[in-house]
């Protein structure tokens, strides 16, 4: 059994709450243990994970959030950088699945969010369980 942190952007809180859901219940029937941890927005995301790497308590982790652009330059910023800090973060060795959706409205991401549809959620969590079963094979 592994123990996987959950690092999730609460700045849309109604979406996220179906990410989340979708991620915990992708672990729970894979038998892991998780915790949750909150940030105010994605790209607090990369650096909240490796703070807690150094803890050593966390086999995997899963990064969930929702950028949604507007009317500025800002939405390629935290959507680029919260993605490459997670890409970072994979290379270096942690196992890592990015739930970070990046979408142009709230439809798009209601889509993606919800369990019962796209479940990007549970995508991300098996991403990363993915990414630990190759990490005890080689
Ligand atoms: N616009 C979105 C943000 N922006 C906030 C940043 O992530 C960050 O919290 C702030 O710049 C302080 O460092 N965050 C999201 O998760 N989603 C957005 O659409
Ligand atoms: C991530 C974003 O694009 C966003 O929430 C910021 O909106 P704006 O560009 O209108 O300031």
């Amino acid at each position: 059994m592994a123990h996987v942190l959950i690092a999730e952007a609460r700045f849309y809180g109604h979406l996220n709450d179906m990410l989340l859901a979708g991620a915990r219940a992708a672990l729970d029937q894979a038998g892991h243990s998780h915790e949750t941890l909150t940030v105010p927005g994605a790209l607090e995301l990369p650096g909240a994970i490796a703070l807690a790497a150094e803890s050593g308590k966390f086999d995997a982790y899963v990064a969930l959030g929702v950028v949604i652009r507007g009317e500025t330059w800002h939405f390629e910023i935290v959507a680029g950088e919260s993605a490459r800090g997670l890409m970072a973060l994979t290379l270096d060795g942690l196992a890592v699945g990015n739930g970070i959706l990046t979408v142009e409205n709230e439809a798009q991401a209601i889509f993606r969010a919800d369990p019962k549809q796209a479940n990007k959620g549970g995508g991300a969590a098996d991403a990363a369980l993915a990414l630990l079963a190759l990490k005890s094979r080689f």
